[in-house]
């Protein structure tokens, strides 16, 4: 089974080629257009939602069959028509000029495999199968999804707002390392479900640095 190695990639104003107009494009556009990304759909067709996108100006049509050349300036590629041939056409192209391709029909011909993912807020979950079994890497990512609820979002909105308030404040590298640590094992997850958080303040903050500063 191929080894595959997972990446966070930020696609905001990255030219996406995607060709195709089916329900596998559409499902694969959809988590695009939340990624800001700058979108190209190449196909003669498009479901109905496609459609809605491309008329509130989210993607851009090129209303015909992919050719080769389609996929100049792009950074990352989906051949996702119905169509082997041109499935493999596209993959090759993309292959050719060393831009990253996934092949809807046959995931081992291309380069990455989309995984099923679960967010909330910035914390994203991701299952993978390594293509053995993608309706599997479906439910599993439905058991995460009943799993983590919704504090994790706010959870990890903390996480985030404390790691910038440390970095900011604490120019000494071993002790923003202590606070680091403490910030992992903190235990605010049981304040949020209960309903009991408040976002801190600055000075709560500043105050709960200068606890450990003292040590
Ligand atoms: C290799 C991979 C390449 C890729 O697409 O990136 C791939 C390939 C293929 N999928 C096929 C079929 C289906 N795929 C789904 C659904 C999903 N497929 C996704 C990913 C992947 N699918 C990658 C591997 C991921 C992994 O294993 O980790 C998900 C997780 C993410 C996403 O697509 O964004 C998304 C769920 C999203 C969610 O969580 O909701 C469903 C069910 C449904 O539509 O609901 C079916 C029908 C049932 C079935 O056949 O199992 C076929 C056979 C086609 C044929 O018969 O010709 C191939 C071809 C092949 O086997 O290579
Ligand atoms: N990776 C995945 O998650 C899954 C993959 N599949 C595979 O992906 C393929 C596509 O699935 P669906 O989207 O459901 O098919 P679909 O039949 O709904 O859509 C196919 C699309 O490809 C377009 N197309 C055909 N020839 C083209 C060309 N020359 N250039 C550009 N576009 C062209 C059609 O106009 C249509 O919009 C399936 O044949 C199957 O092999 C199927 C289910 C899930």
């Amino acid at each position: 089974m191929t080894y595959y190695v997972p990446l966070m990639i930020n696609l905001e104003n990255r030219r996406c080629v995607i060709v195709g107009g089916g329900s596998v494009a559409e499902r694969k556009t959809a988590s695009l257009i939340d990624a800001g990304a700058e979108l190209v759909l190449i196909s003669p067709e498009a479901t109905s939602p496609l459609e809605q996108w491309i008329a509130e100006g989210r993607l851009t049509w090129e209303r015909r069959g992919y050719r080769e050349g389609d996929l100049k300036g792009a950074f990352l590629v989906f051949a996702a028509t119905d169509q082997a041939e041109v499935n493999d056409a596209v993959t090759a192209e993309a292959h050719a000029l060393g831009i990253p391709v996934n092949h809807a029909g046959e995931g081992g011909k291309g380069s990455f495999i989309s995984p099923s993912v679960v967010r909330r807020g910035g914390l994203v979950l991701c299952v993978s199968t390594s293509g053995a079994g993608p309706l599997v890497a479906k439910k599993l990512s439905r058991d995460l999804d009943a799993h983590f609820g919704e504090d994790y979002e706010t959870y990890v909105e903390f996480l985030s707002t404390a790691r910038k308030m440390i970095k900011e404040r604490e120019p000494d590298a071993h002790r923003r390392a202590v606070l680091f640590k403490a910030l992992a094992e903190m235990d605010v997850l049981a304040s949020i479900r209960e309903g009991r958080f408040q976002a801190w303040n600055e000075n709560k903050w500043i105050a709960w640095m200068d606890e450990y500063r003292e040590e």
